[in-house]
Order: structure tokens, then C-alpha cells, then sequence
């Protein structure tokens, strides 16, 4: 089978997207590590697949919460494995079906995109794309965490954004950039089904203009470090103003290795909801001979 495929990325956070609108055509986890692998195959954090929603096997999504959303985000990790969702993956997925003639969505419009973890609204904007990853949850418990080349083990902060997240606070700069994140972290207790590790640095001072601001490295689930994670720059925002205690902004900047990204919390009446906003771009269009 040859997958014609287009290669995207958001801050660095790369991605291989195909189109399968009538679910015909899904790859089989070894298949998914033959296309993401960087040195034999085409290269990506991930892998997503543009399914129009009527077409998924039974039991793969509950959409029942918006039927209007005709396109589903299939996102799968580099090592095979799914997730839920992807932050950065998710305003890709917008640019490429708006890219492939597949939805039209002008500045200020919005669409709603399926995902495993419910259906969310994605809004074009000027220069990127917002989306509102709905209500976000504790996940409960501060699993210690271990990381190579950090001095100790720290708690870290369990947060769900639709995926699994524990943020930890390092020390400073120097710390954040010391962590040996090519191994995984160690998490006590390990977090049934694994998690993301993001580790934060607040910046000094945390909040200019009303905007808290905060540096970041991600370890994540099924695909080792990237260059930037959505989901986890939003549990990195929302762990920070935990922190941060009363008084702390809703507003917030996270630098990842690969740009920064906005953040917002704002009150619905379904209660607190997050977003996250930032770049997505299609970087070049191939086919690949699969086995
Ligand atoms: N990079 C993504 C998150 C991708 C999924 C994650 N690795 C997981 O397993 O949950 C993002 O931008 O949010």
C-alpha cells in the first residue's frame, strides 16, 4: 500500500497526517512505528489519521456530545500506542483539512473535531489556531518523580486535559536544562497506562502584563522528548497557578524548546474550561511504500 501522507508540525511537535475519510485504510501499530521512525521512515512524534466520524469501527469514540463534528482526529503515538489527545496535533489536523479541500474554516470560524477524549471546538485565528480543550481535571495523588541528572525526586502535580499529564516544578533554568529526558522518568506509583512529564520553571518575574510566564520540558507518553507538547504546556500553566496560589493570572506564555504557546482558563457555564493556542503548519507532502 503506498500512504500518501503530509508531514506538519506546531512548535516543533511534528506530525505524519493522512486522509481516510471512509475509514478504509487504518495502519496497524508496527506500521505506525515504520512511518515515525526518523532514521527508515518519514520521522514524527505522531501519527493522525483524518477519518470522517460516521466511518469509525463501532466503540472506537463516543460522539454523542456533537454530532456536527464530521471530521475525527485518530491520533496515534510514534511507539504505536493512541492517545486521547493532542494539543499541537489537533490544530494541524485543522490546517490539513482545511489544506485538503476537506472543510473550509476562514479567521474566526470554528470547527468541531472529534478526538478519544470527546469532541472540541477549534477556532482559526490570524496567525495559528485556539482550542478549547474543555473542561481540565486533578488527576489526584503527587507521584514522586525521577529524572535523569536532577538532584532529587520531586512530587509532580497529576492533571488531565482530555490525556494524562504530571507536571513537576525544577528548581531554575540551570536544572531544567540539565534533565536528561532520553530516559524516561521514574514516576512511584507509575500511573496505570503511563503518563506525560512535563517539567516547569516559573520565569522571573511570573507574571508580566497580566500574563504568567513559564518554561518547559516534556517527556511524552509513546513518543520520549519533543520538542513541545499542547496538552502539556496547558497542564504546566494550570499546575504553575495552582501553585502560585490567590491572585495568580489566567493567562498564561509557556517556552518550549520549540516556541511558546498561549493558555487562557475562562469560566463557562459547564464550569472552568482551558485553551490553547499556538502555530500549525504543513511542512511537505510524500508517499511511502508500506509493507
Ligand atoms: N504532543 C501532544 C500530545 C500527544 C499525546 C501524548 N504523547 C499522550 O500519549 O497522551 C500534544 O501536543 O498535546
Amino acid at each position: 500500500m503506498d500512504l500518501h501522507f503530509t508531514k506538519g508540525q506546531g512548535t516543533g511537535n511534528d506530525f505524519v497526517l493522512f486522509a481516510d475519510p471512509e475509514g478504509e485504510n487504518e495502519l496497524s501499530p508496527t506500521q505506525i512505528q515504520a512511518v515515525c521512525d526518523r532514521k527508515f521512515g518519514v520521522g514524527g512524534d505522531g501519527l493522525i489519521r483524518a477519518v470522517r466520524s460516521s466511518k469509525l469501527a463501532a466503540g472506537a469514540a463516543s460522539l454523542d456530545e456533537d454530532a456536527d463534528a464530521e471530521w475525527f482526529m485518530d491520533y496515534w503515538n510514534a511507539d504505536g500506542t493512541v492517545s486521547e489527545m493532542c494539543g499541537n496535533g489537533i490544530r494541524v489536523y485543522a490546517r490539513y483539512l482545511i489544506d485538503q479541500g476537506l472543510v473550509a474554516l476562514e479567521p474566526g470560524d470554528t470547527l468541531a473535531i472529534g478526538t478519544r477524549a470527546g469532541v472540541r471546538d477549534v477556532q482559526r485565528n490570524r496567525t495559528g489556531f485556539q482550542v478549547d480543550l474543555g473542561r481540565w481535571k486533578l488527576a489526584g495523588g503527587e507521584p514522586l518523580v525521577r529524572a535523569r541528572n536532577l538532584p532529587v525526586a520531586r512530587p509532580g502535580l497529576g492533571i488531565n486535559v482530555g490525556n494524562p499529564h504530571v507536571v513537576v516544578a525544577l528548581a531554575d533554568d540551570a536544572e531544567l536544562d540539565a534533565a536528561d529526558l532520553s530516559y524516561i522518568p521514574q514516576l512511584d506509583p507509575e500511573p496505570a497506562g503511563g503518563t506525560n512529564v512535563e517539567f516547569v520553571v516559573p520565569s522571573d518575574p511570573l507574571v508580566v502584563d497580566g500574563v504568567g510566564r513559564i518554561r518547559m520540558r516534556v517527556h511524552e507518553r509513546g513518543s520520549g522528548e519533543t520538542l513541545s507538547c499542547g496538552t502539556g504546556a496547558v497542564a504546566a500553566a494550570l499546575a504553575t497557578r495552582h501553585w502560585a496560589g490567590a491572585g495568580a493570572p489566567n493567562q498564561w506564555r509557556v517556552e518550549v524548546a520549540g516556541g511558546v504557546l498561549g493558555v487562557r482558563m475562562f469560566p463557562t457555564e459547564d464550569g472552568e474550561h482551558v485553551s490553547l493556542s499556538g502555530p500549525a503548519e504543513l511542512v511537505f507532502d510524500g508517499v511511502l511504500g508500506l509493507g
